[in-house]
């Protein structure tokens, strides 16, 4: 049921400039949004989307987040002066005026609603608004921070009011912070808005205190806003992946959402004047992917910020390509999260340790002499360090363009019997058989080499593999006579031929072998109920939950919290996803697994599963065909021992594993 991605512009929304001196405004110019839109037509992405027009907001729309009499202000701006522009600008901060903004402003909010119901009908899976003025600083009686309406606060309002929608989530991964949108839903457990932002100890715009971790919201809406302040500049990958994978994504699971917004704002990347972070434009890809098996896949992405006119539409490019559902970059050098960013992760899962079940066992606020004490000695470090670093590229930042993203010609490849019916879309796979690889199937793995069947599907199956690390074939999945041994010949075959590694993501109590794992080719992560024996090595992890997998919210902890950081730090060629009949997991939790892993490894998954398990072919490839995995629905706490045994496994295997870090190590 793949649908497809709205794309909504509007060339109306260019036509207005700053037309007077204010070097604070100078950066917000039409050309932001015309090099985007040129990105996506030049990168053949726009022809992919559906086009959705534009309308302008009505007054009922925005009076549904705003006053009216700052509605009424606003209205008067197309008939003003020059002089009375800028006089009417005055009253509010870092924001201009124009005889056109007012207009735009409509459309901008009117094009969030576009989006808001082709998502909802069902005409559209999900989409990007390319939008101006921007929305997420916008207050209910002032402009403020280029923003005239709030255009998502709106659409969250509207989405509540037109469609029943009972729980949105909102993540703002603009580089600075939505107060305009944390004003509007403080006391509001329906909507969940989650920012990072620039803070730098409130020095950074707007200078808020209420940007800090400490504002959770405010009675009903108590722990229901989550901000994540960067309390340093040069902020990169890995400590954006460590907040979704540690905060936005654990909590994100369990509210559940029925439709998810995103402020989507691109001064958070590398070379923003504003921003001043290093985050590469493709980690929106891998932000976007993250956020796409919630709510069914309803994902309505609306542009805020982004003042770099060459990372800006990289970035937008890199986020719509995504939307359309093709495989995602390796991520580049994840080197693990900064000492600051660990110290704002610390902080903010203890403020909201109380609000989420998931963040129970979070570590305590660190006690304040120890925190300044840190932090004082964490910012001399890395003062020096940027000192050094300033020095260095103090000229203008360069990074390379984002990797090409080809989708294989052939998505999913299945491996059946015969008796087994293909899914339509999925392509059915058998290999003419190669006889170098029967040859060497039958010397190392059929001991009764008149096994034929097992013959037939094992050197499929490495056909398969071959395909898929020639990127012909994204994705695969092969019903198998005998998980453990299929499992085994992959790992054999990729080790000597893939010249990357290997990530096994063992489900149930297959026997898995330990190949490979002792110099880091292979490395597995075993979930099962059995307590492990003493943890073989760095490369070879159990996972031991009480009930196994059929707990669904503490396996979906452990998939977002342990599994994920892992597999982006341990950046495979392919992920190897196994399941045994005696696994437990129920299809939707299944389908969350396969959907999150093929941000990994380009979407390079091989699922493996036992012949008997036909019923679990349908919901397998469609997860592998793109399709949004079905919603968990709220997710009830996990076992206290579970979430506990998760805390004891992360803090034990964080020394080897960087992005599985929630605190900052201790200081001397
Ligand atoms: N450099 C500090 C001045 C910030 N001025 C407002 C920025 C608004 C961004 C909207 S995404
Ligand atoms: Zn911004």
């Amino acid at each position: 049921m793949k649908m497809g991605t709205a794309l909504i512009y509007d060339e109306e929304m260019t036509k207005y400039k700053l037309l007077w001196v204010d070097p604070v405004c100078k950066i917000e110019v039409p050309e932001r949004l015309t090099v985007s839109h040129e990105a996506l037509i030049k990168t053949g992405l726009a022809d992919r989307c559906i086009s959705v027009p534009v309308r302008e907001a009505t007054d009922a729309d925005i009076l549904l987040v705003h006053s009216e009499e700052y509605l009424e202000a606003v209205k008067k701006t197309p008939y003003m002066t020059l002089e009375d522009l800028q006089e009417f600008t005055l009253q509010y901060g870092d924001v201009y005026f124009h005889p056109n903004i007012y207009h735009c402003a409509k459309l901008a909010a009117g094009a969030a609603l576009q989006l808001v119901d082709s998502v909802m009908t069902g005409k559209v899976r999900n989409g990007m608004a390319l939008v101006r003025p921007p929305g997420h600083h916008s207050m209910r009686s002032a402009a403020s921070g280029f923003c005239v309406f709030n255009n998502v606060a709106i659409a969250a309002q509207y989405a509540k009011q037109q469609y029943g929608v009972k729980r949105v989530l909102i993540v703002d991964w603009d580089v600075h912070h939505g107060q305009g949108v944390q004003y509007c839903f403080e006391d509001d457990p329906s909507v969940l808005y989650f920012s990072w932002h620039r803070y730098e100890h409130q020095k950074f715009w707007p200078q808020l205190k209420e940007s800090d971790y400490n504002s959770v919201g405010k009675e009903k809406g108590a722990g229901f806003n989550i901000n994540v302040p960067w309390n340093k500049v040069g902020m990169k990958n890995s400590d954006y992946l460590s907040v979704f994978c540690h905060i936005l994504l654990p909590v994100a699971y369990e509210f559940s959402p029925d439709l998810v917004l995103v402020c989507a704002g691109f001064d958070s990347a590398i070379g923003d004047p504003e921003g001043e972070m290093c985050a590469s434009p493709d980690i929106f890809a891998h932000l976007t992917h993250l956020l796409m098996n919630l709510a069914g896949g309803k994902l309505c992405a609306v542009l805020e910020g982004g003042y770099n006119l060459t990372s800006l539409p990289q970035s937008v490019c890199q986020t719509v390509q995504t939307l359309l559902g093709d495989p995602a970059p390796r991520p580049a050098n994840l080197d693990g999260p900064c000492e600051s960013a660990l110290e704002s992760l610390h902080c903010v899962r203890s403020a909201h340790r109380q609000y989420w079940s998931c963040l129970k066992h979070a570590a305590e606020l660190p006690t304040s002499d120890v925190t300044t004490k840190r932090i004082k000695l964490a910012e001399e470090e890395e003062d020096k360090l940027k000192k050094v670093e300033e020095e260095k590229n103090a000229e203008e930042e360069v990074w390379p363009e984002p990797p090409k993203r080809v989708a294989p010609a052939v998505r999913t490849a299945l491996v059946l019997p015969n008796d087994v019916a293909c899914p339509d879309g999925c392509k059915r796979f058998s290999s003419s058989e190669d006889p170098v690889i029967v040859n060497k199937l039958r010397k190392n793995f059929l001991k009764d080499a008149d096994d034929s069947d097992a013959l037939t599907s094992l050197s499929s199956l490495i056909a398969l593999v071959e395909k898929m690390e020639r990127n012909e074939i994204c994705n695969g999945l092969a019903l198998v006579p005998d998980v453990s041994m299929a499992m085994m010949c992959v790992v054999q075959h990729a080790a000597t031929a893939l010249r990357n590694r290997v990530l096994v993501v063992c489900v149930g109590d297959a026997g898995v072998s330990s190949h490979g794992t002792e110099d880091g080719k292979t490395l597995v992560v075993q979930f099962s109920n059995r307590e492990p024996e003493e943890q073989k090595c760095k490369y070879h992890i159990s996972v031991c939950l009480k009930k196994g997998c059929s707990d669904v919210s503490g396996f979906a902890q452990a998939v977002l919290g342990l599994l994920l950081p892992l597999g982006y730090e341990y950046d495979p060629s392919l992920v190897l996803l196994a399941r045994t009949p005696d696994s437990g997991l129920c299809d939707s939790v299944w389908q969350q697994l396969t959907g999150l892993l093929q941000g990994i490894a380009q979407g390079h998954t091989l699922v493996l599963m036992q012949e008997a398990e036909t019923s679990c072919v349908g919901p397998t490839a469609s997860s592998l065909f793109g399709d949004a995995a079905p919603s968990l629905g709220k997710l009830h706490a996990p076992l206290p021992e579970d979430v506990e045994a998760l805390e004891r496994l992360r803090h034990r295997l964080q020394v080897d594993w960087k992005l599985l870090q929630t605190t900052a190590p201790e200081t001397g």
